[in-house]
Parts: structure tokens; sequence; C-alpha cells
């Protein structure tokens, strides 16, 4: 079992592939494999106790496509023991109703298949009505805005990091 955070994304027009560098700038390229999860295998989420998922929604409360491809090979995975964070790219302003629904969506698959999440994320700062990665008051992860809050998105990172190294322990 590799020691390092596999990070897997999916991406359509590339904002989700730079979040997904610049966070494994923040952790250390030595801490974060990159994966594509358009190139991925099962075994290659298998090889990993700890991860990082994240997807931009699209359509209006959907996966982004490479991501709804690989859905129902989730269920063929053991996630028992391994601890998994998400980030959710999205936007607020044109999809209030929907922000960021993909994050939940792979969440509630992930956690029914025995992992444990880390890395909630507080609403404030953000404006919607309504999204599928809400629980408790609190998005189970990290949320991005890139077509509306691009300048706020390097602060947000820097400290969800800080949270998520002490939550996984690396
Ligand atoms: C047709 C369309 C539908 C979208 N639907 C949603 C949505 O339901 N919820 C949301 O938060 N963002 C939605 N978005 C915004 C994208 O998630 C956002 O632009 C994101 O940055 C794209 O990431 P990517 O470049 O990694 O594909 C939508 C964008 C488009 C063009």
């Amino acid at each position: 079992m590799s020691t390092k955070i596999g990070l897997f994304y999916g991406t359509q027009t590339g904002k989700t592939a730079d979040v997904a560098e610049m966070l494994q700038k923040e952790l250390g390229e030595d801490v974060v494999d990159l994966h594509d999860i358009a190139l991925a295998q099962k075994e290659d989420l298998e090889a990993y106790e700890y991860l990082i998922i994240g997807s931009p929604t699209w359509n209006i409360g959907e996966l982004q496509s490479d991501w709804e491809a690989f859905f129902p090979e989730l269920d063929e995975i053991d996630f028992s023991g391994k601890k998994v964070a998400y980030f959710g790219v999205g936007d607020q302003m044109g999809y209030p109703d929907n922000f960021l629904d993909a994050m939940g969506i792979l969440a509630e698959k992930i956690s029914e298949r025995g992992a444990t999440r880390i890395g909630d994320w507080p609403t404030s700062g953000y404006e919607f009505n309504d999204s599928k990665a809400l629980e408790n008051g609190k998005f189970i992860g990290l949320g991005i805005d890139e077509d509306n809050q691009s300048d706020m998105t390097e602060a947000r990172i820097k400290t969800w990091v800080d949270q998520i190294k002490k939550e996984f322990k690396v």
C-alpha cells in the first residue's frame, strides 16, 4: 500500500485539472500522485490508503463525463480503511440550485463503499440555494468556483490543505 496520496480528478474544460495541480503543489509533489480519471483503472484507486477525489459538476447537477463513465466501477472497490477527501469545482451564480452536486454524488457512493471522509468545509463566503454536497450545514469537501471567485482559490486551497494534512496525518 502506497503511503502517498492518490488524487483522482475529472475535467471538461481544464479548471479542475488546474485545481488538482495547485493541490499537488501545496501538499508536495512527492506526496501526491495525480491521476486523470479518464485514464484510471480501479486498481489505481485501490493502491492508495489516502485519496483525494475531485470533480466539476456538469449539465445541471451531473457528474463530469469521465467520472460518469467510471461511476459503476466504484461499486467494485472496497474503500474500507481508506481516508478520502473531496473537492468540487462549480459555478454558484450560474447553477445556484446544483452548486457542487457532483462532489456530493461521489462522496455518497464512496462512503457507502466503506471510506472514511475527511476535509469538511464551511459554506460561508459562498452564495447558492442548494447543493448535494451539504451535510450538517457544511460542504463535505472543498468548494472551488473558478467562474466567480477565482481570486479566492489560492487561499481556500492553502487553508484546506493545512486542515487535511492534519486529518490525513501526512
Ligand atoms: C452546461 C453547464 C452546466 C453546468 N452545471 C453546473 C452545475 O449544475 N453545478 C455547478 O456547480 N456548476 C455547473 N457548471 C459549471 C462548471 O462546473 C464549472 O465551469 C467548472 O469550473 C468546470 O470545470 P472543468 O473545467 O474542470 O470541467 C456547469 C457549466 C456548464 C457549461
